[in-house]
């Protein structure tokens, strides 16, 4: 379905954004791309929506390569953060446009969604709040049903029950016709129940490409005794520590396994799951800690 070789990329000739990406993907499947501002994600999409020509490397969807091919194009949907609607258009011109370049497209989940987020085809699409051109492309990029749907920060402007809302409704159009569904976020716990596997971008290279549950299981909070914990965690990969007195809580990079939960029992140290996020905001942090 979708193929990343190697893929380079740089705007100006000088400074490279992506350094050398890949993956695949050919099974139906929700990814999320997840990554720090200015890490590559907008710019790996517009690469694979076939916006922008890689520097170097090889990119197919469904076979074919998407820059500037219409073969591609048909099995792509690309929506976009910044709402790139005409001025002139009614949000009915919007969805006309859509039908008429993707072909699966489905007008009764338009009309549908449509009303799922109270949008009235009459309003110019000038007219729409931020959060309401948002729930626009997600109409289309939902209801567009292409093979491969790319969706850059989907949920960019929603309130939480706007967001709430578009997450079940994915799911379920999902559920119903599945697909290759890309997208990015910076709202890793919202998106977890979404996606089987995360991609984060980290400084223009992939740094990690999991399934959410082997995710789930790394990083660990290890707190007690200064000396016991500096003990068990030396020479190891320590994301962040915290330090009360002769209490100490540090942040591993490690699983959350059944040996490390015997091996903080045995010294009388608490053993947590560090929070996803946090986990994913240390391993991109600058910082470098040291015991
Ligand atoms: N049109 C452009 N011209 C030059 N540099 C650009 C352009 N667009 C993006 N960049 C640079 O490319 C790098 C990656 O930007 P990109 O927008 O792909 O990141 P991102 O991960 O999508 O960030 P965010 O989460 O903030 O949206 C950044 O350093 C950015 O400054």
């Amino acid at each position: 379905m979708i193929t990343v070789e190697n893929v380079k990329y740089s705007y100006d000739k000088t400074t490279p954004v992506l350094h050398g990406i890949s993956f695949s993907e050919n099974e139906p499947v929700i990814i999320g791309l997840w990554g720090r501002n200015g890490a590559g994600k907008t710019t790996l999409m517009k690469l694979l929506a076939g916006h922008q020509q890689a520097s170097e490397g090889n990119i197919e969807i469904m076979g074919h390569a998407p820059y500037n091919n219409a073969e591609a194009q048909q099995h792509l949907c690309y929506m976009q953060e910044d709402h790139p609607f005409s001025q002139i258009w009614s949000v009915k011109d919007a969805m006309r446009f859509a039908k008429y370049f993707n072909p699966n497209w489905n007008q009764s989940t338009a009309d549908k969604l449509l009303k799922v987020f109270k949008l009235q085809e009459h309003k110019k699409t000038s007219k729409l709040s931020t959060g309401m051109k948002t729930a626009l492309q997600l109409v289309i990029g939902v209801a567009s049903q292409a093979s491969v749907t790319i969706l850059d920060e989907p949920t960019n402007g929603l309130d939480a029950g706007m967001r709430k809302k578009f997450y079940e409704v994915l799911l379920e159009s999902y559920e119903e016709h599945p697909r290759l569904i890309l997208l990015s976020t910076h709202h890793i716990e919202e998106v977890q129940p979404l996606c089987e596997s995360l991609i984060v971008i980290h400084q223009g290279s992939v740094l990690l490409n999991e399934t959410l549950d082997e995710l789930r299981e790394k990083g660990i909070w290890l707190t007690g005794d200064k000396e016991k914990v500096d003990e068990l965690s030396k020479g190891l990969n320590i994301l962040e520590k915290k330090e009360v007195g002769s209490v100490k809580k540090v942040m591993i990079d490690a699983p959350f396994s059944k040996e490390w939960k015997e091996r903080a029992h045995a010294n009388g140290l608490s053993l947590e799951k560090a929070d996803l996020q946090d986990y994913l905001l240390n391993i991109t942090d600058e910082k470098e800690i040291r015991i």
